[in-house]
């Protein structure tokens, strides 16, 4: 059987060790590893001194945009993209058009994704119709559908209604679903463009408060408490929102927390080139709130890194900043990003990583064959990252059909080498395969 030796990488951040990949397991670990590539024909062997292997990364949030704006990412180039920054699965987001919320159309969108072959796409089911927030979609239809869905969201919108809210809590228990909430409480964020605070006053734009978020963080958790729900948190923002998240995990409520890398990193100063690629729901906040997110992250208040890759078009970007669309890219620098914030940092190991970014958002989302041990036996999802490569952010040498990146022109750490899809390499030496 044809495989790959991984020799000498630095597994987990916990040592060097060889890992061996036959078909779409991980047949060995250690000197059986190399005891057995030596008695094989086919197998190729790729030196990964000085790299980190972690299991193959698992997102939670990502916008694909198809069906309907495949002008701006396509399943087959949001895959790519995902592959190429170390991912092997993603959670694709509902707010497509038409909008992912019957049977049908989450099966269309697995369907796609199994055949692009470039990393697992796992559809996100809308919650309610239309994403219009008036009467639950057909929770119970995706669950069983060939797309097995598992987390509902309407993210883009609120689930402002709070019997709604009740009411999916209570209905995705029957097939272990959770609720994916985007906070955002909508008269509270009316033409709402950046974080309200000093910024917002000084240059002009019209604030969105801390407390959008928060009041229906506090409301949602007190809901899952009341009616025994999964409840996660997208894209938590806010030093408030973490205290909320504290709170409600040491009253034993069932809630997880995501937060993305553009929140650990950038604040709402960028906003005064008025540049719309920092314009992002919801917005980047103060420094207090990035150190707040980040200790969030370090002490497991918050329980996962989430990209929310939101590819848009140049022509919605390129524009006077009210005009702009919220959103940025975030799959091929998520990993770098993490890596400056919260490894280089020393704030977190390697090993949190992966559990940051694979295992636990594997769990939450109810996939078992991702996010697993780097052990024989399990499925050879891997990536191997070269920690000490630097790398000065090109969006147009993104492997993404959009440039919508924020962090262009800034120097990051950290590159993937090499990414396995159940050992089938979908990036090799730094290059995304064709699917
Ligand atoms: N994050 C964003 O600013 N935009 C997302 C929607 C969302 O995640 O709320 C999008 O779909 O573009
Ligand atoms: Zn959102
Ligand atoms: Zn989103």
């Amino acid at each position: 059987m044809s495989g790959y030796l991984i020799a000498g990488a630095d597994v987990l951040g916990e040592g060097a060790d060889d890992v061996l990949i036959q078909g779409e397991t991980i047949t060995a670990r250690g000197a059986a590893a190399r005891e057995r590539a030596a008695a094989e024909a086919d197998i190729e062997t790729i030196d990964a001194d000085g790299l980190v292997l972690l299991p193959g990364l698992v997102d939670l949030h990502t916008h694909l945009r198809e069906p309907g704006r495949e002008d701006t990412e396509t399943i087959a180039t949001g895959t790519a993209a995902a592959a190429a920054g170390g991912f092997t699965a993603v959670f694709a987001m509902a707010n497509t058009s038409p909008v992912a919320d019957t049977a049908g159309v989450v099966e269309q969108v697995w369907r796609i994704g199994r055949d692009a072959a470039m990393a697992d796409v796992h559809p996100v089911g809308a919650v309610t119709v239309g994403l219009a927030g008036e009467r639950l979609a057909e929770l119970g239809a995706m669950a069983s559908s060939a797309a097995r869905v598992r987390v509902f969201s309407d993210d883009g919108i609120c689930v402002w209604d709070p019997v709604l809210m009740r009411r999916a809590l209570e209905y995705t228990k029957a097939f272990d679903g959770v609720v994916a909430q985007h906070a955002q409480e909508p008269r509270l964020t009316v033409g709402a463009q950046m974080h309200e605070g000093d910024v917002s006053a000084q240059i002009g734009l019209a604030g969105w408060p801390a407390v959008a978020e928060e009041s229906i963080i506090a409301r949602d958790v007190l809901l899952a408490e009341h009616v025994g729900g999964r409840l996660h948190v997208q894209h938590l923002s806010t030093a408030g929102s973490v205290e909320i998240i504290r709170w409600a995990k040491a009253r034993g409520i069932g809630v997880t927390a995501e937060v993305t890398p553009h929140h650990l990193l950038l604040t709402d100063e960028l906003a005064r080139s008025y540049d719309p690629v920092y314009k992002v729901n919801p917005p980047l906040r103060t420094q207090r709130d990035v150190e707040a997110v980040r200790a969030g992250l370090a002490d497991g208040t918050i329980d996962i890194v989430a990209t929310d890759h939101a590819p848009h078009a140049g022509q919605d970007k390129d524009c006077e900043w009210a005009a702009a669309s919220f959103g940025m890219t975030g799959l091929e620098t998520a990993l770098s990003v993490v890596q400056q914030v919260m490894v280089e940092t020393g704030i977190l190991t390697w090993a949190d990583v992966a559990r940051v970014m694979s295992h636990t958002p594997a769990r939450i989302g109810r996939v078992e064959d991702q996010g697993r041990e780097v052990a024989a036996g399990e499925p050879a999802n891997l990536t191997l990252v070269d920690p000490a490569a630097r790398r000065v952010v090109t969006p147009a040498e993104h492997v993404s059909r959009s440039r919508n990146s924020p962090y262009r022109g800034l120097e990051l750490p950290g590159a993937v080498r090499w990414t396995f899809l159940r050992g089938r390499a979908t990036v090799r030496d730094g290059v995304v395969a064709a699917a």
